[in-house]
């Protein structure tokens, strides 16, 4: 059975609660494309007021993080409890940028993965290299450290629900999207992967997206590949040009 695309915007840091609703309103009717899951991705200020501005249409919201523990003294923190009830469907997990920045490790991101599961929040898993590991030949035994790691105690029921972001850090935000065959080829070998620890069954199901530098005049071909379910989009999805990236064909 063919893999029903998944296309999600991830705001970043991007949008007050009032520019938020005013992004939707805006995005709503050129979004509204039944055949393909569409997903917004957003600043936790933004999920409540995104969830109501959402309601009634095809766009379902998720978080950009999460926290691995139920509540507590975790100052700052968002608890999934505290997402699901808001509304929430999917979960960014692992972004690149939360690497860098905020210290997260794979343990960390397989941490939250576990939580996400248990609350049915769906993650979307980042993964992807930089371009010192690309030149050093690395690329793929990096991301499957990150993969084996990120999905460990997972099940297979769950791993088949799972979505993976192939983002290679060189080519977010920065205009230099991957070309079709390097995001082809790095996104089979994340479904041999899963194949190898779990079984042919679970690989053929998991969603694998492309993200970095994705725009509508990329999308269309990444989007056509066999391994390639859809998009993590990160600045196109703050424009008009998200709605020809979610109606790439
Ligand atoms: O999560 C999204 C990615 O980081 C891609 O961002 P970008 O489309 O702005 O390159």
């Amino acid at each position: 059975m063919a893999r029903r695309k998944i296309v999600a915007g991830n705001w970043k840091m991007n949008m007050t609660p009032s520019e938020a609703v005013e992004l939707v309103n805006t995005l709503k009717p050129l979004v509204a494309n039944e055949e393909v899951d569409v997903v917004f991705c957003v600043p936790a200020i933004d999920i409540l007021p995104v969830v109501e501005a959402c309601k009634g249409t095809n766009i379902q919201v998720g978080a950009e993080n999460m926290y691995y523990e139920e509540k507590g003294a975790y100052t700052g923190e968002i608890a999934p409890g505290m997402l699901t009830d808001a509304g929430v469907k999917y979960v960014v997990l692992g972004h690149s940028e939360r690497r860098e920045y905020f210290a997260e490790t794979s343990e960390t991101v397989n941490k939250k993965m576990l939580k996400a599961f248990e609350h049915g929040i769906t993650p979307i898993m980042c993964c992807g290299e930089t371009l010192e590991q690309r030149e050093q030949g690395v690329t793929m035994d990096f991301i499957r450290q990150q993969v084996k790691v990120g999905f460990q105690g997972v099940t297979a029921d769950q791993a088949k629900t799972a979505v993976i972001a192939y983002e290679p850090i060189w080519a977010i935000g920065t205009g230099k999207t991957a070309t079709t065959e390097q995001a082809q080829e790095v996104c089979a070998g994340i479904r041999a992967c899963i194949a190898e620890v779990y079984d042919e069954a679970t690989a053929e199901a998991i969603r694998i997206q492309y993200g970095g530098s994705v725009n509508a005049k990329t999308a269309p071909e990444l989007f056509a590949q066999n391994d390639i379910d859809g998009g993590l989009v990160g600045g196109a999805s703050l424009k008009p040009e998200f709605g020809q990236i979610v109606n790439y064909k």
